[in-house]
């Protein structure tokens, strides 16, 4: 025992731990920084750059790191680079980690749900934010477990520098046995050194699992409401708050959390407003739009002209091409022939008719002002139900942390959530999380907004608080407003118009009463049966 903590403490010994970890960090530092570039060069839209980084993985993957090191220490000298030991097997680990560093950073990026990056894109976001205030700070989180492993990895493998005669602590350990023959003692030290230095690295590994813990706000509230004489205190506990409160996702509940809707001073006059609409100026006009997913024909040469200030609803059979043309008109998607105008400027084409780098479309986007609503929500699910809205108007319109506090509230208010402004996505409801994906879209005041089925992933008793959101839009702030939708019911009454695609087309369109209660072609006349069928 007394030698076995003899060698524990030996300054020899200390000294090849301190190479063990000079090795090791050079090799992960290395790793990390030539990993970050092979993962942007994978990730690249240039072809050459990701095959580039594909031949390189499949070298350094498939060769042993023990060939590495003597490569890096005994071959390199022959083309004049001439390396110390330690940093020859630094370099060589580096080497080796970054392809495996790559892949961890590309499946965290890729990991990102895809509808968040959409989301991004349609709010204005350039490549770079949406990198560094969506993608990253939730890839990064993913990626702490595997990185974990990573390191330890790398720490062991450290131990193959022995053999470009680095003296670190394996190496340092085999001379010291040959020397005393004392093997037992010797090795059981060093097998517990490197078993002390993964405990640590375990360590931090569970240190920034937990700071990175979305929850773990609440947890600690949790923690502390276990702690005795807690709720004697009376502190201000949320979510003992919350418990006593009644259940939130009742029928209605989300309606019933809505302020009152602003008065109208004369009911809306149909003829009198299809009048006004005439007059005003085209916001969305879309001409012989033609778009193809390889052979199949999607939209088939659409015509579609929107004034400011009207709402059309988009119907049609699912797959008839309605969130295609949505996207379109946001240049989320490309098309093969035609022209879309918003706001009079062809969103996405310079002057001269040339399309924009992903980075001027972003600014163009945030200019033009289309807001966009999804199906799925696509909240940013690191972020609070309140910074959902505040942030992009941070980072894409500059506007000042306290304004755009200020208009998140103001926004969260009118949807009925102020009580939820602090809450993940994931722990709202589903009709209160579109609630907040709709006040994101209007924070910074868009001249159109696109929703596209609003309601269609919401359970039946969550449809009528998303809806009523979106009717006083239309009614009381007069957005004009693209939504495609399967409730008749709504578009009745809230379109100004309707417009029916069936195939690729729009087969009828007209005003919402009109083609509602008497469609004259014959796919309409067969869609609308067929819906009313399934309401009733
Ligand atoms: N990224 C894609 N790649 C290939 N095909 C696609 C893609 N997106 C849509 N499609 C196809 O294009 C057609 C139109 O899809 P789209 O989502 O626009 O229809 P939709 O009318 O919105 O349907 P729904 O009401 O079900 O949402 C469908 O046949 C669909 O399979």
């Amino acid at each position: 025992m007394e030698l076995f903590l003899h060698y524990l403490t030996m300054p020899y010994m200390i000294e090849g731990i301190q190479a063990t970890l000079q090795v090791t960090a050079l090799g992960l530092l290395g790793g990390l920084i030539l990993g970050v570039i092979l993962a942007w060069m994978q990730l690249s839209r240039f072809r050459a750059l990701a095959s580039f980084a594909r031949v390189y993985t499949v070298i350094f993957r498939g060769t042993p790191l023990i060939l590495q090191m003597v490569f890096a220490y005994n071959a390199l000298p022959q083309i004049g680079i001439k390396l110390p030991a330690i940093l020859a097997a630094g370099l060589a680990l580096a080497c080796n980690e970054a392809p495996f560093i790559a892949e961890m950073l590309r499946s965290g990026v890729l990991g990102v749900d895809r509808g968040q990056v959409l989301a991004g894109q349609a709010l204005g976001m350039t490549p770079g934010v949406l990198m560094r205030r969506i993608i990253a700070p939730q890839a990064i989180r993913s990626m702490i477990p595997a990185f974990g492993n990573e390191t330890v990895s790398a720490l062991k493998n450290s131990s193959l520098a022995s053999v470009i005669a680095v003296q670190e602590l394996t190496l340092r350990s085999t001379q010291m046995a040959s020397a005393t023959f004392d093997f037992f003692s010797i090795f059981f030290a060093s097998g517990l050194i490197y078993l002390f230095l993964t405990a640590a690295i375990a360590g931090i590994q569970l240190f920034l699992e937990w700071l990175f813990d979305l929850d773990r706000a609440s947890k600690q509230i949790k923690l502390m409401r276990m702690m005795p004489g807690y709720r004697a205190q009376g502190l201000d506990d949320p979510l003992i708050a919350a418990e006593d409160a009644p259940p939130e996702i009742l029928p209605d509940a989300g309606v019933a959390e809505l302020p009152p809707p602003r008065a109208q001073t004369e009911r809306v006059d149909r003829a009198k407003r299809n009048e006004i609409l005439k007059r005003n100026n085209v916001a969305v006009d879309v001409a012989a739009l033609r778009k193809s997913y390889d052979k199949q024909m999607v939209l088939a040469g659409v015509d579609l002209t929107v004034r400011i200030g009207e709402v059309v609803a988009l119907l049609g059979p699912s797959g008839s091409g309605k969130s295609t043309l949505l996207r379109c008109i946001n240049n989320l998607e490309l098309w093969n022939d035609g022209s879309i105008k918003v706001g009079g400027r062809r969103l996405g084409f310079s002057d001269s008719g040339k399309a924009l780098s992903p980075r001027l479309l972003a600014q163009a986007r945030a200019e033009v002002g289309v807001g966009m609503v999804f199906q799925q929500f696509n909240l940013f699910g690191h972020l609070t139900a309140k910074e959902n809205i505040a942030g992009p108007l941070r980072w894409v319109h500059g506007v000042s942390r306290i304004d755009a506090d200020r208009r998140a509230t103001e926004l969260l208010g009118r949807v009925g959530l102020s009580h939820r402004a602090d809450a993940l996505p994931r722990h709202l409801s589903g009709g209160q999380q579109q609630r907040v994906a709709i006040a994101r879209a209007i924070a910074p005041n868009p001249s159109v907004l696109l929703l596209d089925e609003p309601t269609s992933a919401l359970d039946p008793e969550l449809v009528n608080e998303v809806l009523e959101v979106i009717r006083r839009l239309a009614v009381e702030d007069g957005l004009t407003m693209i939504i495609s939708t399967h409730q008749l019911r709504f578009a009745s009454e809230v379109a100004d118009r309707v417009v029916l695609l069936a195939d690729g087309a729009i087969v009828e369109e007209g005003p919402a009463d009109e083609v509602l209660s008497n469609p004259r072609n014959p796919v309409a006349q067969r869609f609308l049966n067929a819906m009313e069928a399934e309401v009733a």
